[in-house]
């Protein structure tokens, strides 16, 4: 089968976007593997399927799959990629969408300079909904909130992290470093992201505070390994610095791919992020039948 791709890229976090409006391609996880495949396919962090959603008051359904295949619920950089995607090829007329994610609904809002806005919605900070098993943990206590402690079993045996947890619509452990260019992201990231602790894994943040409204941050992504960038993740790593009393509403992320601009106003308050988003280039693919 032969398919039509658009390659994006978001602070260097990169994406296949597929057009799903008119027919779904009945792509399988071995499909999302190939095309994500950065020697065989197309290569990519995640793959986004745009497709058109049946419920009132909704533009569009956001479906995000993982380099790995696995489907999951949120991509922040993702969603700023979305409304470029659906305004140039003519999908959307409108500068705001509203638009359905596993992880529930999001804003993406267009910039007249390009950046683009979005409505992350609000954190989650209850641990079962994360989801993250904290029986038996004694947390320790940080700002107005806690850290849990996290025992990793790898090359360094009986390594005890603490990490805040929260869900952006997707689960994130955020964790403290003094410098994020030493800071161990591809050796720990892997045994955060796969922890029993989180029954369906977790995104593994490495945050730098420079100020009060400045972070450093590198992310081992679940399903995807470290990105240049995580959306998510950065909102993740601010919603926890202001919680942890480090971090003012308004902050600057510095990732390796570039900067997004994270606000939140604490507690119910949605998160919003800013960022670019830009098209790479469109394509052909032919794509084996028997993946
Ligand atoms: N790169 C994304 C996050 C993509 C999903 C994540 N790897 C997960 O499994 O939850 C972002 O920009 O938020």
């Amino acid at each position: 089968m032969r398919i039509r791709f658009t390659k994006m890229q978001g602070a260097g976090n990169d994406f296949v976007v597929l057009d799903e409006t008119r027919a779904r391609l009945g792509l399988t996880r071995g499909h999302y593997r190939f095309l994500a495949d950065r020697h065989f396919g197309v290569g990519a962090d995640q793959i986004l399927s745009v497709r058109t959603s049946p419920a009132p008051g909704i533009d569009f359904e956001y479906v995000i799959h993982n380099a790995d295949g696995g489907e999951v619920e949120q991509c922040g950089n993702g969603a700023r990629c979305f409304v470029r995607y659906v305004r140039d090829h003519g999908l959307a007329t409108r500068d705001v969408l509203r638009v359905q994610t596993l992880g529930g609904v999001i804003e993406p809002r267009l910039g007249a300079d390009g950046r683009v806005t979005v409505n992350m919605g609000a954190p989650v900070f209850d641990l079962p909904r994360v989801p993250f098993d904290a029986a038996g943990l004694q947390p320790q206590a940080a700002g107005s909130w806690q850290k849990w402690p996290l025992a990793l079993y790898g090359p360094a045996p009986d390594t005890i992290k603490y990490v805040a947890i929260l869900s952006m619509g997707n689960p994130h452990a955020v964790q403290l470093v003094d410098d994020v260019e030493t800071a161990p992201v591809l050796q720990e990231g892997p045994l955060i992201e796969h922890h029993p602790r989180f029954p369906k894994r977790v995104n593994a943040g490495f945050m730098q505070v420079v100020s009060r409204s400045q972070i450093r941050l590198r992310v081992y992504e679940r399903g995807a390994g470290e990105t240049l960038a995580c959306g998510t993740g950065a909102c993740a790593a601010v919603v926890a610095g202001v919680r942890l009393g480090l971090l003012d509403g308004c902050v600057e992320v510095a990732t390796r791919g570039g900067a997004l601009t994270i606000e939140w106003a604490g507690g119910d308050a949605p998160v919003l992020m800013t960022g670019p988003a830009t098209t790479v280039f469109e394509g052909d693919i032919e794509i084996p039948d028997t993946l």
